[in-house]
């Protein structure tokens, strides 16, 4: 059998962190050869409680779990790391909203993107999953300055899901015949949902739905749903966001099918669809060999275009604001 991969889980006694591990350790990430070893990063106090999911990991006996370390410290928790999921941060609650949450996070992960810069494996992978997503990744690339920018990605994929099964719902399809939704700009209630590219059952969705139901039903709706998961179930979205966060990275890995696109927060180069170079930002994605590319040369309507702007506007404020913290140079 192959060498162990490394998977390094901050906040891995949280709820996302709960959903996730055992995902990995079953081999859902790698693949049903490829052995695993779990690094579970947790703030002093929280320690204890990931002990608790370790004694549980070790229950299942997966035999593809090759070992599982508990840290405290980052440098040792991402010592050879070849893929980080960075969770851990503080979720959101009922009438927040992601900018209340910048400060606050920005310190967990500038401090976490030095110790991958100081210690991860080569190929090391990076998804920044605890919000504000996409400016955490910002922050954590630019603690790094010696791992290849696109490296850090952050996630988008539970906003992409959620707009296939809005628009399966809404078509009476299955969600397998949805190709090509695409959710740009920022995991937050600015993203811009978008089935202009979208078909179903390989019928233009554009043919299918109307405009009143995308602006009045679809747009809001997936881009609402994380408070809406909140007021529902009183704690926000976790199965569904360790779910994606399995997509997210399995894409990655293994590379996405012919014709077809996934939604991921990449790092913007500045060449793609007038995007600020610096910013992590949901773009249209294939994946092969083991990266990421943009997916250039799309007709952007009017409506698209401005949808993108206020992203751009949005991260940009996001950026300035960590900028004006001190947390990017
Ligand atoms: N991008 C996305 O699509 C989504 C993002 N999220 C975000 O994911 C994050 C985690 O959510 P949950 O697991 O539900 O939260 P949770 O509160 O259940 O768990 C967070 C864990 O992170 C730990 N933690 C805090 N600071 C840490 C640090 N510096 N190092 C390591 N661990 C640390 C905490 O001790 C806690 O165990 C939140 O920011 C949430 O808003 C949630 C859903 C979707
Ligand atoms: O809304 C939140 O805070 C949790 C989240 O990111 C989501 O469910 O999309």
């Amino acid at each position: 059998m192959a060498d162990p991969r490394i998977v390094t889980v901050t906040g891995a006694a949280g709820h996302i962190g709960y959903a996730l591990l055992f995902r990995i350790a079953s081999g859902q990430l790698f693949g049903p050869d490829v052995p695993v070893k779990l690094n579970l990063l947790e703030i002093p106090q929280a320690v204890h409680a990931a002990e608790g999911t370790a004694m549980e990991l070790d229950d299942c006996a997966f035999p593809l779990l090759s070992g599982i370390d508990i840290f405290d410290d980052a440098a040792k928790a991402f010592s050879g790391t070849n893929v980080a999921y960075l969770v851990g941060a503080r979720p959101r609650t009922k009438g927040m909203e992601r900018a209340d949450l910048l400060e606050a996070n920005a310190g967990i992960f500038g401090p976490q993107g030095a110790a991958i810069n100081a210690g991860a494996a080569d190929d090391v992978r990076v998804l920044v999953v605890g919000n504000p997503a996409n400016t955490n990744a910002v922050i954590a690339q630019n603690a790094a300055p010696d791992v290849p920018a696109d490296r850090f990605t952050s996630m988008m994929r539970l906003d992409h899901n959620r707009a296939i099964s809005q628009l399966a719902h809404k078509t009476g399809a299955a969600v397998s015949d949805i190709k090509n939704v695409v959710v740009w700009g920022n995991h937050s209630a600015d993203q811009y949902p978008d089935v202009s590219y979208a078909t179903v059952a390989g019928r233009p969705a554009a043919d299918l739905v109307d405009d009143a139901w995308l602006s009045e039903e679809f747009r809001p709706t997936v881009a609402k749903r994380g408070a809406a998961i909140i007021a529902a179930r009183g704690a926000s979205s976790a199965a569904s966001a360790a779910n994606a966060a399995i997509d997210h990275m399995h894409s990655w890995i293994h590379g996405t099918p012919e014709g077809e696109w996934v939604t991921a927060g990449v790092y913007s180069d500045g060449s793609h669809y007038g995007v600020p170079a610096g910013l992590s930002f949901g773009f249209p994605v294939t994946s092969a060999d083991g990266e990421y590319h943009v997916v250039d040369g799309l007709e952007i309507s009017d409506a698209t275009r401005a949808g993108i702007d206020h992203n751009i506007e949005a991260l940009r404020e996001e950026y300035d604001a960590v900028k004006a913290l001190g947390f990017i140079k």
